[in-house]
């Protein structure tokens, strides 16, 4: 059994150092193959609906003009391009992201969109659990559907605060792991009858099934909010939107 079906409780047990790293280049092998197609399915299977949700958190990072802005796990670059038109152009963005050919569509997009303020963005190939910047860097983080999908979700978040202004917000898109049985059961059934059907006919049916085992072994909202004050937050709030299928982490420095 691969890594993207281990629960956490298996992978916990076993969590030797080894497991978390091939568990880690799993996950990256996995959005290299998916890269060429994940905007235009996320568009289909979300009716578009996931740049609403992108945008709310983008507003909620409170990413202002001349700010020096961080989108991690940027794969293709929604959020960053995002954060970039927050930015202006006094301010900067780097996208971060481990995976080579999501940067890659990410660097081509910010090409054909041509924006003047998109030479703002700078992306950075790099670990969201070994950040290569220093303490205090950042005027606002963004993660969307980053964090669900990062082994070490403890060290990412240490990892965050660490490179935050005091006061500072990180803004932290997901899935939501609902605790109200109807909204869990639409979220499944939605993947299972709709999400992984689709992704079949592009063959990557394993790649999207990959989303439920993910989801199954996240943290609800009220984990989500102790996982950042742990960290060292001072405030946390996690907002259901999208009818709970989504949530949102607002942390506070
Ligand atoms: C932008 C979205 C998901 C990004 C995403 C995150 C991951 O961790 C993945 C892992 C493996 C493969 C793909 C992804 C991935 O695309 C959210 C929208 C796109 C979703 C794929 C669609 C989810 C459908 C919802 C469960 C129901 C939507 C209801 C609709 C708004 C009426
Ligand atoms: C579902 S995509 C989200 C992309 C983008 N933020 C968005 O909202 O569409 C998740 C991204 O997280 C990246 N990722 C997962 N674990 C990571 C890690 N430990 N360090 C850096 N990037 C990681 C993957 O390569 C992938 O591009």
């Amino acid at each position: 059994m691969s890594c993207l079906q281990l629960s956490v409780p298996l992978l916990a047990a076993s969590r030797s150092k080894r497991t978390a790293v091939r568990c880690a280049s799993d996950r990256q092998e996995l959005f290299n193959r998916i890269a060429p197609v994940y905007d235009n399915l996320n568009d289909l299977l979300s009716f578009g609906q996931h740049r609403i949700w992108k945008r709310m958190a983008v507003s909620w990072s409170g990413a202002k003009p001349g700010d020096s802005l961080l989108d991690l796990c940027c794969g293709s670059g929604d959020l960053t391009f995002l954060m970039s038109e927050k930015a202006g152009e006094r301010g900067k963005v780097i996208g971060l992201d481990f995976s080579k050919e999501q940067l890659s569509i990410a660097s081509s997009r910010q090409y054909l969109l041509s924006k003047a303020c998109y030479n703002n963005i700078e992306w950075v190939e790099g670990d969201a659990v070994d950040l290569p910047f220093s303490n205090g860097y950042f005027d606002a983080i963004t993660m969307g559907y980053g964090l669900r999908n990062v082994v070490d979700k403890r060290r990412a978040m240490q990892e965050m605060f660490r490179v935050l202004k005091p006061g500072s917000r990180v803004s932290i898109l997901d899935f939501n792991k609902s605790v109200q049985p109807l909204t869990a059961f639409v979220q499944e059934w939605m993947i299972d009858n709709v999400v992984v059907p689709t992704a079949t006919v592009y063959g990557l049916a394993k790649e999207y099934q990959y989303l439920k085992t993910s989801i199954d072994t996240f943290l609800t909202g009220k984990e989500l909010e102790k996982l950042a004050l742990d960290a060292g937050f001072s405030y946390a709030r996690h907002y259901e939107i999208g009818g709970g299928l989504m949530g949102n982490l607002v942390a506070t420095r």
